[in-house]
């Protein structure tokens, strides 16, 4: 893509591993929430994705926004997730649309389908159960912060069927930098490691499709989301699986 892509929440976890691993591929514009505490390598603007006036001039002239801004506490309380995520993102979508951006990558979240665990954990964070979400069933978030991503991935249908924006919501597992989760079933279930974050990000930036939701995890042994959707609508082709990891790298052959 050879136009501007806005990146909001740039300085964030998920920001991170995007600008680490895309840093050449784009013309980014960050939008970081405070100024950065070091020299960003592209344009940038501070603020707050509620100022209308701020996302209007983020948006100008832009090919595509990935939005990652965001409360992503899985307590985060409703006042927060009310104002940051759920009112930021419309604010941001009527921004984008009015500035004829044609795509929109939205940080959604495994919490959004949290309750699907309930009656099933904690087998089906093994590798010998086969129960797998796909993206097609209906939202089951586990609390507030996951309601606020299901309503992110509801507005982003509206914007799409009333002025046809592409839309890609990402429901991302648990992303860690260098190795997954130690000691912690559900992490590991739903890991994302970082080159595979900025690999699958890159994939909703070039792919063609008209409203998607994919499942943002490394193709680890212990998943119970598919990854089919993003393989096949995205072309995503994870490196990164939990199951090689036992304090420390292991090779394919478990040694
Ligand atoms: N890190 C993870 O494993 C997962 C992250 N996500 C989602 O991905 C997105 C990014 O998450 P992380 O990078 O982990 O979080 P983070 O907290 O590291 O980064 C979020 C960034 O958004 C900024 N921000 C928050 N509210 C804002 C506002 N109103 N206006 C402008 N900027 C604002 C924060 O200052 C922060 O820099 C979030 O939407 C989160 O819900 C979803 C699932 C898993
Ligand atoms: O949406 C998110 O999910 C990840 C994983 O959830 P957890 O409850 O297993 O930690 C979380 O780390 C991240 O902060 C959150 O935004």
């Amino acid at each position: 893509m050879d136009e501007t892509v806005l990146l909001t929440g740039a300085k964030g976890s998920v920001g991170t591993a995007i600008r680490e691993g895309l840093a050449d591929e784009y013309e980014w514009r960050y939008l970081f929430h405070n100024p950065p505490p070091f020299d960003p390598d592209h344009p940038y603007l501070v603020g707050d994705v509620t100022d209308e006036a701020l996302v209007a001039e983020a948006c100008e002239d832009v090919g595509a926004v990935v939005h990652l801004a965001g409360d992503p506490r899985r307590d985060a309380p409703w006042d927060s997730v009310l104002e940051n995520n759920i009112h930021g993102t419309k604010l941001l979508y009527d921004a984008a649309v009015d500035a004829g951006v044609p795509r929109f990558v939205f940080a959604s979240s495994n919490h959004a389908v949290g309750h699907f665990e309930t009656e099933r954990k904690p087998d089906l964070y093994r590798t010998d159960d086969d129960f797998l979400l796909d993206g097609t069933e209906l939202p089951r978030p586990g609390n507030h912060y996951g309601v606020s991503k299901a309503a992110g991935e509801t507005i982003g249908r509206y914007y799409h069927d009333e002025y046809g924006i592409d839309v890609c919501n990402v429901r991302i597992g648990n992303l860690t930098r260098d190795h997954p989760p130690v000691d912690y079933e559900r992490g590991q279930a739903m890991w994302l490691s970082y080159r595979d974050c900025a690999h699958l990000h890159d994939c909703a930036l070039r792919a063609d499709y008209d409203y998607e939701i994919v499942y943002g995890i490394s193709d680890n042994d212990r998943k119970y989301y598919s990854l089919e959707r993003a393989k096949d609508v995205l072309g995503y082709e994870p490196r990164d699986n939990s199951a090689e990891w036992d304090g420390e790298k292991r090779d394919a052959a478990g040694e």
